[in-house]
């Protein structure tokens, strides 16, 4: 093969990857990019550790052995490599930190370490004393979001959204009970929701909605629902029920505590989980839409409906864990200017959510009384990437996710596939939704209204 073949021939290749990488990123990553970023990062990490300041001086005794043998001082030296592993989106990077070093070195460089090794995103966690873990992402996997084929599908941990670093994003009703889930119109709150309720259709699980927006939202997901509110006078009575409900699961609770008395008391059960599987009721997801809906009142007769169904919201989210009932709350505000009780009830929803926001004090509302940096990343989410989120615990963490882009069609397959294993709750009968027509409708043509001309 000739010279000028050969250089041809790498010219398009070149070309062709750099295509690859602009139009298919993921791929590019897959097919090429994996490779060498691995080498990059291989190659150059002494040299990147010691320009971002995270390598420590050699010690005492190495200097005085040094001296002792005539050799040259020896160099500072990085983190020892525990791990290296390439992933679907990126490289994972385990380190061992050597005496002196804080995990809050490493957090604060993530940038300088992104753009030293190349990468699109760089962040650092402490997995335990001492091992930090880097996650490096080799494009921005945020952009045209797609789940790994494997995804833990047990219980009810959700996998809800990928979150920036290329790991699933998984809403856990067990660990994190009850969630608030904020953001601006068009802000790909109802995605979200959509996308939830998709995952949720195949779990052992009763979906309960309420949908102030006439409906719109929910019911087509109607035949996974064992109960549909519409309208705040509904909601009311279908919150009053659900209360109910949570009590009647605690006598449940309470007349198995009795019957094991003479067990010990770690086998004592506290909690529905606890229940033998033949006694525990199902637990119930409940999923509120526009909650400043039901907060909002004009006259005296929607005020106290307002007082009944905010109480009975913070009786839920106080109490409804330890019963199976699992709230997330759905808005584009939720502050104080809805009125009494909003503030206590956000304080027990400690899953937080939140899509693009209008102002400040909206991004406040999500995460103002956890942390101040997520308020800040808040601010910052740009109107042309609905669906990009900020999640955050009560424990001041937070990280970017983006859902899957989700269609109504498809959320209405999958409640519909799964639609046997909606179960009847009892005293909630009542509330059992109308099931959606889904048979296509012929939408006639509009009559002509022009007149005919007349010569
Ligand atoms: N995860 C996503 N990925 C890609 N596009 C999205 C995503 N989420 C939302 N979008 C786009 O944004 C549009 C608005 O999203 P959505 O209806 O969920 O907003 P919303 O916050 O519920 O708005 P509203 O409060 O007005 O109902 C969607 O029609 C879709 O085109």
């Amino acid at each position: 093969m000739s010279t000028t073949t050969l250089l041809v021939l790498s010219l398009v290749v070149v070309a062709a990857a750099l295509v690859l990488r602009r139009l298919r990123p993921a791929w590019y990553w897959l097919s090429i990019g994996v490779t060498l970023a691995a080498l990059r990062v291989v190659v150059r990490y002494a040299s990147v550790m010691d320009a971002c300041g995270l390598t420590v001086p050699p010690s005492r005794l190495r200097l005085t052995l040094a001296r002792l043998t005539n050799r040259p001082a020896p160099e500072s030296r990085p983190p020892r490599i525990l791990s290296f592993r390439p992933t679907r989106t990126g490289l994972v990077l385990r380190v061992k930190l050597r005496p002196g070093q804080d995990a809050f070195d490493f957090a604060a460089s993530t940038d300088r370490l992104r753009h030293s090794f190349a990468m699109h995103s760089v962040t650092s966690r402490e997995i335990k004393s001492g091992v930090v873990e880097l996650r490096m992402t080799g494009y921005d996997v945020l952009e045209r979001v797609q789940m790994p084929a494997k995804v833990e599908r047990e219980g009810l941990r959700i996998p809800v959204a990928l979150r920036e670093d290329g790991a699933v994003h998984y809403r856990d009703y067990r660990q994190v009970p009850h969630s608030l889930n904020l953001g601006a119109t068009k802000s790909g709150k109802s995605v979200y929701q959509r996308h939830l309720v998709k995952e949720l259709a195949s779990r052992h699980v009763a979906l309960v909605g309420i949908d102030c927006k006439q409906g719109v939202e929910l019911a087509p997901l109607a035949r996974r629902f064992s109960a549909l509110a519409d309208n705040p006078d509904d909601a009311a009575d279908l919150l009053e029920a659900l209360v109910q409900r949570m009590a009647d699961t605690y006598q449940v609770i309470r007349r198995e505590q009795r019957i094991s008395a003479d067990t010990p008391d770690e086998e004592i059960t506290a909690d529905l989980w606890g229940l033998p599987e033949e006694l525990r009721p199902v637990p119930v997801v409940l999923l509120v839409d526009e909650v400043a809906e039901l907060a909002l009142f004009s006259n005296t007769a929607q005020k106290k409906r307002r007082e009944r169904i905010i109480t009975a919201l913070v009786r839920l989210v106080q109490l409804g864990r330890a019963a199976g009932i699992y709230v997330e709350i759905c808005g584009q505000r939720f502050g104080a200017e809805l009125g009494d009780g909003i503030t206590m009830l956000r304080s027990q929803l400690t899953g937080r959510l939140s899509h693009r926001v209008n102002d400040e004090a909206s991004a406040k509302m999500a995460f103002g009384d956890i942390s101040p940096d997520a308020v800040l990343a808040t601010t910052q989410i740009p109107v042309e990437r609905p669906g990009l989120a900020v999640a955050g615990d009560s424990t001041g963490g937070w990280v970017r996710i983006r859902t899957p882009f989700t269609t109504m069609r498809q959320a209405v397959n999958a409640c519909t596939a799964n639609a046997h294993r909606t179960p009847v709750l009892d005293g909630l009968d009542s509330f059992r939704p109308v099931l959606p027509d889904l048979t296509p409708v012929e939408i006639p043509a509009p009559a002509s209204t022009t007149k005919p001309l007349t010569a």
